[in-house]
This record gives structure tokens, C-alpha cells and sequence, in this order.
């Protein structure tokens, strides 16, 4: 980045990397490409004291959290949604840190997430290490996965997951094949999985497939963000109680972001990589916000989805 100007895409047709927000309707920033410099450089195994230190947390509502999981039940059991992500924001304090040492503390415990550091001074510091990728595409071939259902990882134990987790993860399987029948062809989906991410185990089914003429990357991404993993099922009616029942702005969280286009020589297609931004958090005047969330559907229980997000924001306060 040359200046501190911002840059949009809209048509995501641009070279470049992209840093998009959970609601379409907000812009989607662009670093693009000609105003970027590459830098490649080997991490080395550095000798971190990954301290596992108790971190202050403030504006931890469990209350109200709780409040929004039972009224997304009834919503649930009412038959005005199938299921609906409920996510908060998490406010802790951090002291004299170091931009590029988080970088490499995320980088060296989650080898398997995406782990990014990304900045703008009108923006903000955002760091993240997400397990889910939203989009791979290589010319018209493109991946995706469907992803959810979460436990704890237990060393030397096999996962066992409960009805509630597999049906989770399989309305997520069915939306994405529904959806990419209209611009894709070729659709192949595998087998369901188990992954483990940081301390967290999910459930992971590759879906693969070919773009469709004409269809569009731009299309191609609409179709499926936001996938019911972090918004919902119906997606209106469940991102509409996102909005109305949060009560916090989720702003880059479950928005997605990555290389957009890029050619890495002339003979090759263009490639895209984009993930959804979980597991991730804003840092900002010696606060670090992080940002978590579970599904519900109808047989959640409250309590469990509260525990399950306090899981997920060790991801974060672990590097911090
Ligand atoms: C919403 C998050 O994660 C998503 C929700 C999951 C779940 O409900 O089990 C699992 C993985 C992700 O699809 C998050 O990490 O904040």
C-alpha cells in the first residue's frame, strides 16, 4: 500500500486482496495488486513462551448472550428459522504487543488455519486464524467446504458427534450444493470429516466443482456467502435476526477475505483464495476485541452454546 487512500471492489473482478465486511451491504476493500509489495520470508521456529495466562475480559454479557440464543430457539421451534449463527464480541485488554510477534505466535499454533495480520489506518488492526475457506478457485475449478459442528479436542480420544452437530453440518452441505447449482457444474461433495482447528474439533465436507458460463466469480461468491456456518438458514429471514438481535456491529467478522485474481505467471489461470473470517479479532486502543459465535438450531442449549464460545476465543487469547 502506497497511501492511505481506500479502495473498493464491488464486481470482484479486480487483482488484488480483499478484506470483506458480513453485510453485502457494505463495500467490500481492495488492496490492489499494482499497489502491493510482495515480501516472502521463512518463519523460524521461534522460542515463544506460549504462556497460557489468564487474560481480564470486560462487557462479557453471559446474560444477554444467553437472552438472544433462547429467543433464536423459539424463532427455531416456531418454524420461522432453521437455524441461525449467534455471535458476540469479546473486549480484552492488551498491553505493549507486538504486531508481527501475534502474527507469528497465530502462524506457529494453528498450521493448518488461514493466519492473517492485516491493517489499514482507517480500518483498523485485524488479526485471524480461520479453519474455513470460502472460496479456492483456479481458472473455472473451484473448492469450497461446508464447515460446522464444534467439540473440544481430546488427545487419544475418537470424536464422537451427537445428531444435533451432524444435522448442523449437513443443512450447511445441503445449502451450499442447492446454491451452486444454478452457476456451477461438475459438483462433487465428499465425505464428511472430522478437522481439528486449534483446540476445537469440526465437521468439514468438500464441495468441488466447475463455474458455469457466464456466470461470474462475483456470482459465484453471492451465491454463497453468507453460507448458513455463520449467518443462517432461511439466509434472509436468519440474517435479518442477526441484525435486529446481536445488538453489536460484527463488521469484518464472518465477512470474508484473501487473494482475489492473481496470476502467478502468464501461462496460469487466474487463482483466488478467500476465507471466512472466524476465529478472529480487531485490536484498538490496548483493547482486543474478539469476535465468536456457534449455530443454533433446535435442539441447542443455551449454556452449551455460551461454553462453546468461550472455547472459541482462546484461539485468539492465546497469541496475545
Ligand atoms: C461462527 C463461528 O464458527 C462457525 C460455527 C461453528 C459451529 O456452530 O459449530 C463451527 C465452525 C464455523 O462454521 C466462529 O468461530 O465464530
Amino acid at each position: 500500500m502506497r497511501d492511505a487512500d481506500l479502495t473498493f471492489t464491488t464486481n470482484f473482478q479486480e487483482k488484488g486482496f480483499v478484506f470483506a465486511p458480513f453485510s453485502d451491504s457494505e463495500k467490500a476493500i481492495l488492496f490492489r495488486e499494482d499497489q502491493a509489495d510482495f515480501v516472502s520470508e521463512e518463519l523460524l521456529t521461534s522460542a515463544y513462551n506460549f504462556k497460557n495466562i489468564e487474560l481480564e475480559s470486560f462487557n462479557v454479557s453471559k446474560e444477554k448472550y444467553l437472552k438472544t440464543v433462547e429467543k433464536a430457539i423459539d424463532q427455531i421451534i416456531s418454524g420461522h428459522l432453521k437455524k441461525v449463527v449467534i455471535s458476540r464480541e469479546e473486549l480484552v485488554s492488551v498491553d505493549n504487543f507486538s504486531v508481527i510477534e501475534i502474527y507469528e505466535k497465530l502462524l506457529l499454533t494453528y498450521k493448518n488455519a488461514f493466519v492473517y495480520a492485516w491493517f489499514h489506518p482507517k480500518v483498523g488492526l485485524w488479526f485471524g486464524a480461520t479453519p474455513e475457506t470460502l472460496l479456492s478457485i483456479n481458472g473455472t475449478d473451484f473448492r469450497t467446504m461446508s464447515l460446522a459442528g464444534t467439540q473440544v479436542y481430546k488427545e487419544h480420544e475418537k470424536a464422537v458427534w451427537k445428531s444435533k452437530e451432524l444435522e448442523e453440518q449437513q443443512l450447511v452441505t445441503t445449502f451450499i450444493e442447492q446454491q451452486l447449482a444454478t452457476v456451477a457444474t461438475n459438483l462433487e461433495v465428499e465425505k464428511r470429516e472430522t478437522i481439528k482447528a486449534g483446540n476445537l474439533l469440526h465437521l468439514r465436507t468438500k464441495v468441488s466443482g466447475s463455474l458455469k458460463a457466464p456466470a461470474s466469480l462475483k456470482e459465484l461468491i453471492r451465491v454463497l456467502h453468507p453460507t448458513p456456518a455463520i449467518c443462517g438458514l432461511p439466509r434472509e429471514a436468519a440474517r435479518n435476526f442477526i441484525f435486529e438481535n446481536e445488538k453489536y456491529d460484527r463488521s469484518f467478522y464472518t465477512g470474508f477475505l484473501g487473494e482475489l485474481n492473481l496470476q502467478h505467471s502468464k501461462e496460469q489461470s487466474k487463482t483466488s483464495a478467500l476465507f471466512v473470517n472466524l476465529r478472529c479479532m480487531k485490536i484498538k486502543n490496548k483493547f482486543a476485541s474478539v469476535y465468536v459465535g456457534g449455530g443454533i438450531t433446535r435442539d441447542s442449549d443455551a449454556e452449551k452454546e455460551w461454553e462453546e464460545t468461550v472455547l472459541k476465543t482462546k484461539t485468539m487469547k492465546c497469541a496475545l
